[in-house]
């Protein structure tokens, strides 16, 4: 049987110069082979009610791409900036992960694409989607959200988006392998419909992806080689909007959700679920600043949890007394 962490407690790092740290809005976090917080950031550009029109066309191409870097490799104790990379190559950030190889993957709303860099290169090495180009065919994306790799097969996993709602498999290479997700049906949202597929947890050791679907509220859950739903973990405590999500070998599930709608009772907090039961363990929030709009979460094995905001335009790090596996005896 397996012994529920009663005592699991996690906390704001004072230690973590949250109010020092110059960024844009925040979309995306990620650690990197050797555990480094890698940052996604907008710098000085900003995703607004004017930055798209109806047709989710990108309104802003006159500004061109973002002259600052925006991805940064930060010390995961003290915040040092160790490594920066991706200026003059993007127009709005989102969605960002690191494979085992340590190469950054990430997504641009604006350009409607996905985007593999090395650690150390300029040049990308895969791009997916047709640049400012929206669509919903096998080479085009609208707004894609995030993407993740599966480390033992190589398979690229992207969340398709804002303006579309589905999950699209690649192979290692790039070439489309199928995709599965449907639009939520008005009224209510059936298994493997979506309604903003918002951030993805690859589960390998389970053969799984997790899906924060965002304005449902929950997360979804398939498996890896077919598609096929598995679960979903949906808790009152979600509130109206669940935003990120990430998975920390051991068994530990965490998300971050959204601002209450006026006048509702769910605030905006980190959530820590033991992934198989799906039970929350805890919840948090920060001590310095507050949450206003996170946007990012993500959880190392040695128990520290960073969580960035694209409104706050903030990172914080939490840490949690307990390392993060669960004891079964
Ligand atoms: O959700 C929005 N943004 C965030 O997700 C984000 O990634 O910035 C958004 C919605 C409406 C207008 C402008 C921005």
């Amino acid at each position: 049987t397996e012994i529920l962490d009663q005592d699991f407690h996690i906390e704001e790092a004072m230690e973590w110069p949250v109010l020092d740290l110059k960024l844009g809005q925040v979309s995306g976090l990620a650690l990197d082979p050797e555990d480094n917080l890698v940052v996604f950031h907008r710098g000085d550009r900003v995703w607004d009610e004017n930055s798209f029109d109806s047709k989710f066309v990108y309104q802003q191409r006159g500004l061109g791409p973002i002259e600052q870097n925006t991805i940064l490799v930060l010390n995961p104790s003290n915040a040092k900036l160790l490594h920066s990379t991706g200026k003059s190559l993007f127009y709005l950030p989102h969605g960002l992960s690191v494979d085992k190889n340590g190469n950054y993957w990430v997504t641009d709303v604006a350009l409607h694409q996905v985007f593999k860099l090395g650690a150390n290169d300029k040049e990308p090495l895969l791009i997916l989607g047709v640049a400012l180009q929206p669509g919903s065919d096998k080479n085009h994306f609208c707004q894609p959200t995030d993407v993740a790799v599966d480390p033992i097969t190589g398979s690229i996993y992207v969340s398709d988006g804002y303006c579309n709602s589905r999950i699209i498999q690649f192979s290692p290479n790039g070439l489309y392998v199928m995709q599965w997700g449907e639009e939520t049906s008005p009224g209510r949202s059936r298994p493997g419909q979506f309604c903003i597929p918002h951030s993805l947890a690859l589960i390998p050791d389970l053969s799984q992806l997790c899906v924060a679907d965002r304005e449902n509220a929950r997360i979804q859950c398939f498996r890896l080689e077919t598609g096929e739903f598995t679960r979903e973990i949906k808790h009152t405590a979600f509130g109206r909007e669940l935003f990120a999500v990430s998975y920390v070998p051991g068994g530990l599930l965490f998300a971050v959700n959204g601002m209450p709608y006026p006048g509702e009772a769910e605030s905006v907090q980190g959530f820590v679920m033991n992934f198989s039961t799906g039970e929350i363990i805890d919840t948090f929030m920060p001590l310095r600043k507050s949450f206003e709009m996170p946007h990012d979460i993500v959880a190392s094995e040695d128990g520290r949890v960073f969580v960035g905001d694209v409104h706050a335009k903030a990172v914080w790090k939490f840490v949690s007394a307990e390392k993060m596996e669960h004891r079964s005896v």
